[in-house]
């Protein structure tokens, strides 16, 4: 299978770069960004003597000739665009961008930017893997998840599905390394802002609020508006998502452990915690896991759920490989057993 990446210069490029090189199924047939003629190593030289390949010009008609999938690893406004122009081709496509995940309207009041025409978005399959494979399998679009909705999401499922939540509960206190913002330079991710800092930013304006809202509401309809709230963390890989919500009957810890345990026992990415130990976020690093831990507080009926995953990975690439190989009727692990970085 043959693959080509657009975008291939920011860091989910990269890592889409990271993850394709090894993969027993795909080769990387084409890279591309907005420079061309541009050997892939002069701009990362950790990839010198690694991956050879040359930066070329986006063109859509040359890329689905070659290529059986394509990767848009571009930013939102520009993805849209791009996943226009290959719809209609023999090719499958998966964008990474926040551009398909909502309605038009939705997309123009929280991305302020101009949204792509809503039949294009409709045709956009989510890819939340663990959870819409029966979709994802004989889509031809993908709407990649954010990163932020992809750890609230997964540990939200379990109790929102089985419907023992107060509906209008839900508080998610997230928090995301640097590099979630991507490769190309900002006041706020530079690093003296950045270290040792740790700041919020977009509250209650985050674009990733309607995207987790949507998926709640498609798993249980009463579900009401969500507080979120993002944090900027000083380091380079990493979100734990932090959600707390209240049971509507009392249950103990053992007890929605074992429920979560039986949700994702067919999941091999997620792995769920025994009581008390709850995860980190350098445990999942460079690796496509989702982490979970949460505990009952008894005294107040609320649950704390902690989810970890990397945000490039799990995030971003890692699952973005995860349904190109559901896409493709590979097993979804396939290309993806990395052992997390640690230390
Ligand atoms: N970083 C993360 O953790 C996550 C990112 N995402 C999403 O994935 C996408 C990529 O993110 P990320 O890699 O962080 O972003 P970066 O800013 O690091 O990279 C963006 C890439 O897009 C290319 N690009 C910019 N403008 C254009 C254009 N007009 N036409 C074609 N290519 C263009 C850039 O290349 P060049 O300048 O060389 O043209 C670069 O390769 C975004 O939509 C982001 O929202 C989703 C989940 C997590
Ligand atoms: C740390 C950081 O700045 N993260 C970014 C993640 C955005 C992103 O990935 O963009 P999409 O909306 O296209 O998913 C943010 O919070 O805006």
């Amino acid at each position: 299978m043959k693959a080509s990446i657009i975008g291939t210069t920011g860091y989910g490029g990269a890592e889409l770069l990271r993850i394709l090189n090894q993969h027993p199924e795909f080769d990387i047939q084409s890279i591309h960004s907005t420079r061309d003629d541009l050997p892939i190593w002069h701009e990362y030289p950790h990839l010198y003597n690694v991956i050879d390949n040359t930066l070329q010009a986006i063109d859509p008609e040359k890329i689905a000739l070659k290529a059986d999938v394509v990767f848009l690893a571009t930013p939102s406004g520009i993805s849209g665009e791009l996943a226009g122009k290959f719809v209609d081709k023999d090719i499958k496509v998966i964008d990474l961008s926040g551009d398909l995940r909502l309605d038009a309207n939705q997309y123009q009041q929280w991305y302020k930017k101009e949204p792509v025409n809503q039949a294009l978005i409709n045709k956009a399959v989510y890819g939340l893997s663990e959870w819409n494979s029966e979709e994802i399998q004989p889509a031809h679009l993908i709407s990649n998840p954010g990163c932020y909705p992809t750890a609230a999401l997964l540990s939200l499922a379990p109790v929102i599905k089985e419907d023992i939540v107060q509906v209008d509960s839900i508080i998610v206190d997230a928090k995301s390394g640097i590099s979630g913002a991507g490769r190309s330079l900002s006041r706020s991710s530079s690093f003296s802002e950045a270290n040792e800092n740790f700041s919020a930013y977009k509250v209650n304006q985050h674009q990733h609020t309607p995207e987790i809202e949507k998926q709640l509401h498609k798993w249980n309809e009463n579900i009401q508006p969500i507080t979120f709230t993002t944090q900027l963390l000083p380091i380079t890989r990493g979100i734990m998502a932090t959600s707390y919500v209240k049971l509507k009957e009392s249950y103990t810890s053992p007890q929605l452990l074992e429920l979560y345990e039986q949700t994702y026992n067919s999941c091999p990415f997620i792995r769920i915690r025994p009581e008390n130990n709850y995860p980190s976020v350098k445990e999942v690093a460079g690796s496509n896991y989702c982490d979970i831990g949460m505990h009952v507080d008894e005294r107040t009926g609320r649950v704390t759920i902690i989810s970890v995953i990397d945000n490039l990975m799990k995030g971003a690439a890692g699952q973005a490989v995860q349904n190109a190989n559901i896409m493709f009727g590979m097993n979804e692990t396939t290309g993806l057993n990395f052992i997390p970085l640690y230390p």
